[in-house]
């Protein structure tokens, strides 16, 4: 079992199209599906520690890898039912069938309640090859028999669930919510899209050793999609001083606190010298430079990124901002207001970096509504306005013009507060400024550290705590 971070995100066809190429080197669905099944019997033993495991089967592939599982369990001695929605339909999943020497119970209207209830159930009903929504009563006899379990287990995707999108096909919830999801041979998008991700519960990565590693397959060969990575981030030199720290610069508008917030956070996440361009009085930290704003403000070549749209207004004063933050040749993250005032085509004549943050709101009046899944929305947004395009809530994606997209894991839901996203603004503008040139890893570096900071308050928090826990976040990148 693998953690999920730096992992390859595929789709089900891209999936499919990894088993044919593993296959044409010399591998068969029945070995491919003995080491999964295998694998989800090691994981599920050590974690059933001897209670014992229901194992749901459906008439696919995923039922196969049931199968084996069960079988595996058995021949350890491990006490395990096997209980299935139909006949195994293709021929690797029969001969898996033919593995397993106890009896089958039929799921769902075979199992009468009682009997049906187990301390550990594993779902091998339906995985990646679902394409429509679950018939009758199986949603409703998986929720109660995950319910009743102390551990439920899905093999590969919790059932019930749009491999690609993370939707559930059945309307919300109509599927399961697992405690463990083991996701065979690579991540899949609902593993990190919500729903899914949340029905998922923990997910952990069986290798199938079908080569979809970093090391063995470049990103852009297997899949443009990846989850972030923990950052590595270099403490200063000797050498370094405040400016080649990083400079970062936000312009602030009429709601002040926005703009201090994402002030601090770029001051919190390392940047060398932070400065504001501000009308309100002088407050804490001192340490942030308060200017007033001119148009000539961004002409300084020291700044490494500007932050613009955090309580900026939408009046003409911040359109003018705005004007002439596009036409500075500054690195920029444009956030909050900013994103109800951009033009796109205006956008797309910028030439140096330029990282978008919306939330779900901002993201559909700048970009609409789109089809497909969240990962795909953002890749579409970055094409289509030539920036980085940070795409908030649960489940982040950060999306570069060409293609290549990051999706964030495990961010705490505390992170539903306001001024949480003027936080990660700043905190991207100092990654933006150390990294010019790389604006997706900024961008994507930014997210982890702020996901990171949050997981360090484990609990409530105000946005003004999440700036200063960024440091302590900071400290597991070095
Ligand atoms: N990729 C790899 O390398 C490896 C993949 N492996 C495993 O294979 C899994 C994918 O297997 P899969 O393609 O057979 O699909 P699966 O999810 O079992 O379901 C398809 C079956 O369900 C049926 N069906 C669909 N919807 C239905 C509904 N609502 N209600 C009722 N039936 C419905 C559908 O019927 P049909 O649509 O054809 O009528 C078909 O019979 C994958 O998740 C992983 O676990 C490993 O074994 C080894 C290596
Ligand atoms: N339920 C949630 N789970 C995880 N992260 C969340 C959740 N809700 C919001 N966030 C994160 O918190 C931040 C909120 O940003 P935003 O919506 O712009 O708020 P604000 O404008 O108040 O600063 C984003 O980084 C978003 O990804
Ligand atoms: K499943």
């Amino acid at each position: 079992m693998m953690p999920i971070d730096g992992q390859p995100v595929l789709t089900a066809a891209q999936m499919r199209a990894a088993e044919e190429r593993a296959i044409a080197a010399g591998a068969s669905v029945e070995s491919l599906m003995q080491r999964a099944g295998e694998g989800v019997a090691a994981a599920v033993r050590r974690l059933a520690a001897g209670a014992e495991v229901l194992v749901l089967c459906g008439p696919g592939n995923n039922g196969g890898d049931g199968y084996v599982a069960a079988a595996t369990l058995a021949r350890a001695g491990h006490p395990v039912r096997v209980a299935a929605l139909g006949e195994p339909k293709t021929a690797a999943a029969q001969a898996a069938r033919a593995q397993w020497t106890g009896p089958v119970e039929s799921f769902p209207a075979g199992l009468p309640e009682d009997a049906a209830h187990a301390p550990v159930v594993v779902d091998a009903v339906f995985g990646t090859g679902l394409s429509r929504p679950l018939e009758g009563d199986v949603g409703r006899a998986m929720q109660a028999l995950a319910s009743f379990a102390r551990l439920s287990i899905a093999v590969d995707l919790p059932s019930g669930l749009d491999t690609d999108t993370g939707a559930e096909l059945g309307g919300p919830l109509s599927t399961a919510e697992h405690d463990l999801t083991l996701a065979l041979g690579a991540l899949k998008p609902a593993h990190v899209l919500q729903p899914g991700a949340k029905q998922c519960g923990a997910v952990r990565l069986l290798d199938l050793g079908l080569g979809l590693d970093r090391i063995s397959a470049p990103r852009t060969d297997v899949s443009a999609v990846e989850t972030i990575a923990r950052p590595r981030i270099a403490r200063p030199e000797p050498w370094s001083h405040k400016f080649s720290r990083g400079m970062v610069t936000v312009v602030s508008g009429p709601m002040h606190g926005a703009s201090e917030l994402a002030a601090l956070a770029a001051y919190r996440a390392g940047a060398g010298y932070v400065q504001l361009l501000t009308g309100g009085l002088p407050q804490r930290p001192h340490a942030i430079v308060r200017r007033r704003w001119s148009a000539d403000a961004l002409d300084d070549k020291r700044i490494g990124a500007a932050v613009i749209g955090p309580g900026l207004g939408r009046d003409d004063r911040a359109r003018e901002k705005l004007e002439v933050a596009l036409a500075s040749d500054r690195p920029l993250v444009i956030d909050g207001d900013a994103l109800h005032l951009l033009d796109l085509a205006r956008l797309r004549e910028r030439k140096a970096a330029t990282v978008l943050t919306p939330h779900a709101g901002e993201f559909a009046a700048l970009f609409g509504e789109g089809e497909g899944s969240k990962i795909a929305h953002a890749q579409a947004a970055a094409r289509e306005s030539g920036a980085v395009v940070v795409f908030k809530g649960p489940d982040t994606v950060v999306a570069q013009p060409d293609g290549l997209a990051d999706v964030s894991t495990g961010a705490s839901s505390w992170l539903s507060v306001a001024g949480t996203g003027d936080v990660l603004a700043g905190t991207i503008a100092t990654m933006l400024a150390q990294r010019p040139h790389a604006p997706r890893e900024a961008a994507s570096a930014g997210v982890w550290l702020h996901a990171a900071a949050a997981r360090r308050l484990a609990g409530c928090f105000i946005a003004d705590d999440l700036a200063n826990a960024l440091p302590g976040a900071l400290g597991e990148c070095l």
